[in-house]
């Protein structure tokens, strides 16, 4: 992954890709929710790229010499939210090297936006997005799939300290941005409280009304 060079992507006035040309589909809901499951099993099936907002600051946070690497760490345990003009340049930079390496121009961002000037300074910036897939969860369930994962995950955040600020930041911050974005009937809300196979079959059949298809990767004897 390429280092941030500079921070310049959040502050253009217009976007750097159209969105005839680059496909952006926004994946948000609470911690635990199973956003990055969903993601792996539609990168299979249609070849999306997936980029985790949340891992990309992870590696920069782990990158040698990187000169955020300490903020990162705090907000990250305290489960605020990263300058937006961090994530961004970070997201912007994964999308440009996907697109050199094997031109792929369908993106996944996933757990991002957190905030509202993040949605706005990205659809104005970098591209606007098709929609957003919203997987609905309550806390309950979302606690219990963090601490579960906490036991192998070694993440510094899968804690239970981390994760009642995480869900609050989750409900005062990023919710907003999930309200505005229904207010535009741009919103694909699924149930996340199934199994991961019932969840991904509701998400298929959803995201098909939006002219999302799978790509057939059957080989066909000539
Ligand atoms: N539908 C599901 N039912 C039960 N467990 C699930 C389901 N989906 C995911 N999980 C498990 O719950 C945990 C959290 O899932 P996942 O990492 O996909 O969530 P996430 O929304 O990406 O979380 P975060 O925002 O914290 O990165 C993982 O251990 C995963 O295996
Ligand atoms: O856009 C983003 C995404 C993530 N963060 C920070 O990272 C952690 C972990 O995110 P996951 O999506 O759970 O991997 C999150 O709590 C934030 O502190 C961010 O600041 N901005």
């Amino acid at each position: 992954m390429p280092a941030i060079e500079n921070l310049g992507a959040a502050s253009r006035t217009s976007p750097i890709f159209s969105p005839e040309e680059v496909t952006v589909i926004f994946v948000l809901g609470g911690p635990g929710a199973g956003k990055g499951t969903q993601c792996s099993n539609l990168v299979t099936d249609y070849g999306f790229e997936h980029l985790s907002a949340g891992d990309l600051l992870r590696e920069e946070q782990n990158r040698p010499g990187s000169e955020f690497g300490e903020m990162i760490k705090t907000y990250i345990k305290e489960g605020t939210i990263v300058p937006m003009e961090v994530t961004i340049q970070l997201l912007e930079n994964a999308m440009k090297a996907a697109m050199e390496k094997d031109g792929r121009k369908m993106f996944l961002i996933d757990g991002f936006p957190r905030k509202l000037d993040q949605a706005h300074a990205f659809e104005r910036s970098v591209v606007p997005s098709k929609f957003t897939l919203f997987f609905d969860c309550p806390e309950d369930i979302m606690e219990k799939r963090l601490l579960n994962r906490g036991k192998t995950s070694g993440r510094a955040d899968d804690n239970i300290e981390s994760i009642k600020k995480r869900f609050r930041t989750f409900v005062e911050t990023s919710m907003p941005v999930v309200k505005e974005f229904e207010s535009q009937g741009r919103v694909v809300k699924v149930d996340a409280t199934r199994s991961p196979e019932e969840v991904y079959q509701d998400v298929k059949e959803k995201i098909k009304a939006w002219g999302v298809e799978p790509i057939n990767l059957k080989f066909v004897p000539a």
